[in-house]
């Protein structure tokens, strides 16, 4: 991160639950796993809605799946130290600012972060003590079939994602960066892998809600 003092957030991050963060390459399942996870446990996790500069894709909601801003906006928050971490990623800038975190831990929700590598990286200086799990792809064919079959890149698109990929997948071997690393082949297997995990902290989140 080039902004220093790395950000803290505080003696408050400390308490309620854990937050989670969940990284891997772009296609490898990320969304499709958060979503059972927050179909199935409503209220109980919350989403860190972040903010991009990349365009919206049919379907995604401004302010649900991400907060959608100009580079200059975005840039102004940074400068402002509105951001816990922030990232380029694919041409596009993505970060997590920390009103996003704040709102869920608020709501003493378990707080999910859907992040890029460097993200991960970053985050590990602040005081968030979050969950890290990274998703990956059963291999780099799998994953490029996944994209394109999700048929929201460009060819362009395709490429630097790909080739963030593999460098992800070689950073992501660093060891102790992730808590678990959950690999998506069927879709099932890994749900039941990141729910298990989660499973403490799931029943933490379940409890001080019925007290
Ligand atoms: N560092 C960082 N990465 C983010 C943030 N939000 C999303 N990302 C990552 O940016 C990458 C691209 O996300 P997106 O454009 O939604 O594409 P997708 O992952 O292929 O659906 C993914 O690896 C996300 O995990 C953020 O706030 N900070
Ligand atoms: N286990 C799986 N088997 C087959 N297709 C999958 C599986 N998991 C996800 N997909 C599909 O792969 C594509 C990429 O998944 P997505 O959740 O968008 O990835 P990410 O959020 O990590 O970028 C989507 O079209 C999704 O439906």
């Amino acid at each position: 991160m080039q902004n220093l003092p790395f950000p803290r957030m505080g003696p408050s991050a400390m308490q309620g639950p854990r937050p989670v963060v969940l990284s891997g390459p772009s296609g490898a399942g990320k969304s499709t796993l958060l979503k059972k996870l927050f179909k199935d446990y409503e209220n109980v996790f919350g989403f860190s809605v972040s903010h991009t500069t990349r365009k919206p894709r049919p379907g995604e909601v401004n302010g649900k799946d991400y907060h959608f801003v100009t580079r200059e906006e975005m840039q102004k928050e940074i400068d402002a130290g509105e951001f816990i971490e922030h990232a380029e990623f694919s041409g596009n800038m993505y970060g997590t600012s920390k009103g996003a975190v704040q709102a869920i831990q608020a709501q003493n929700q378990i707080c999910v972060l859907d992040i890029d590598i460097q993200g991960v990286k970053n985050i590990k200086r602040t005081d968030l003590n979050p969950i890290y799990i990274s998703v990956q792809p059963p291999s780099i064919d799998v994953l490029e079939k996944r994209l394109r079959d999700r048929r929201t890149e460009t060819e362009e698109g395709l490429r630097k994602r790909l080739t963030a990929a593999c460098v992800d997948l070689e950073l992501s071997k660093e060891p102790g960066l992730f808590d678990l690393v959950i690999i998506n082949d069927d879709l099932e297997k890994a749900y039941s892998e990141l729910k298990e995990v989660l499973w403490e902290e799931i029943k933490k989140a379940q409890e001080s809600k019925k007290s």
